[in-house]
């Protein structure tokens, strides 16, 4: 498979679009995440909408919800048509109560079903979206009581979705399940408290930062070039094999 970022950025990066990611398998796209600033980022890379078959949502914050009411009423409007929506299944209420509901309802269409056909998942059942795209949620420490989710995807590649610090996690994933690539989100300043700061990515073992790749960082991103260890930066728009 392939993955393509629409972004990079963290949540007030204003250099670059929302940490949102297009995976490609099989004649299928599969949106990671829809930021406020996806359909942005979509229209630069000369993408249209219809182009995407299937959003995944990791968590809702606006960084990688915001921009899925525009989804919603273009899919209907322009292109007539409910993309599939793939949420755990501890996402599904808050996603439509508390983010999606105002915006989106009217008296005939009272339920995100209108809008969406939702697939709920679950922990510890991966679920294959094509025949080259098997995808796991594993809940991830991000804020407290609120369900975050990182993924894993085609039993090697594990894209963090934000979460906190988790060495044993990654070890585990690497040393026990066959990960051999690693996107982490990493906030620059430290304490990270939300988010793996990278004071603490930098404390992983030399032959663990050879896997990592970080993404979801600030405007000043440049100024960390070199000072990464052996880890290094995803780029938003390049398409990687993994
Ligand atoms: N307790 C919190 C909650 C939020 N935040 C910041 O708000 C951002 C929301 O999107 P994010 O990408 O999860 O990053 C969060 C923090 O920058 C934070 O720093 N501390
Ligand atoms: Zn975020
Ligand atoms: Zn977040």
């Amino acid at each position: 498979m392939k993955i393509q970022m629409l972004g990079t950025g963290s949540a007030f990066a204003k250099t670059y679009y929302n940490n949102n990611a297009l995976v490609y398998a099989d004649d299928f796209t599969l949106m990671i995440d829809c930021g406020i600033t996806a359909p942005t980022a979509l229209h630069k890379l000369g993408k249209s909408l219809n182009d995407i078959h299937a959003v995944l949502i990791t968590h809702i914050h606006a960084d990688h919800v915001g921009g899925l009411e525009e989804l919603a009423f273009r899919m209907k409007f322009q292109h007539n048509r409910k993309p599939l929506l793939y949420v755990p299944s501890k996402v599904i209420t808050p996603l439509w109560e508390n983010t999606l509901k105002g915006g989106l309802t009217q008296d005939q269409w009272p339920s995100i079903d209108d809008f969406f056909d939702v697939v709920l998942l679950e922990e510890h059942v991966p679920v294959m979206i094509t025949p080259q795209l098997k995808v796991e949620i594993i809940e991830t420490p991000h804020i407290p009581n609120k369900p975050s989710y990182s993924l894993y995807i085609n039993d090697r590649f594990f894209y963090s979705a934000d979460m906190q610090f988790h060495p044993q996690l990654l070890h585990q994933l690497v040393e026990e399940r066959g990960c051999r690539t690693i996107f982490h989100d990493c906030q620059f300043q430290s304490p990270g408290v939300v988010h793996a700061c990278l004071k603490e990515l930098l404390t992983l073992p030399d032959e663990l930062q050879k896997l990592v790749w970080l993404m979801h960082y600030a405007d000043d991103q440049e100024q960390f070039k070199g000072k990464t260890g052996y880890m290094r930066f995803v780029e938003q728009h390049k398409i990687y094999e993994v």
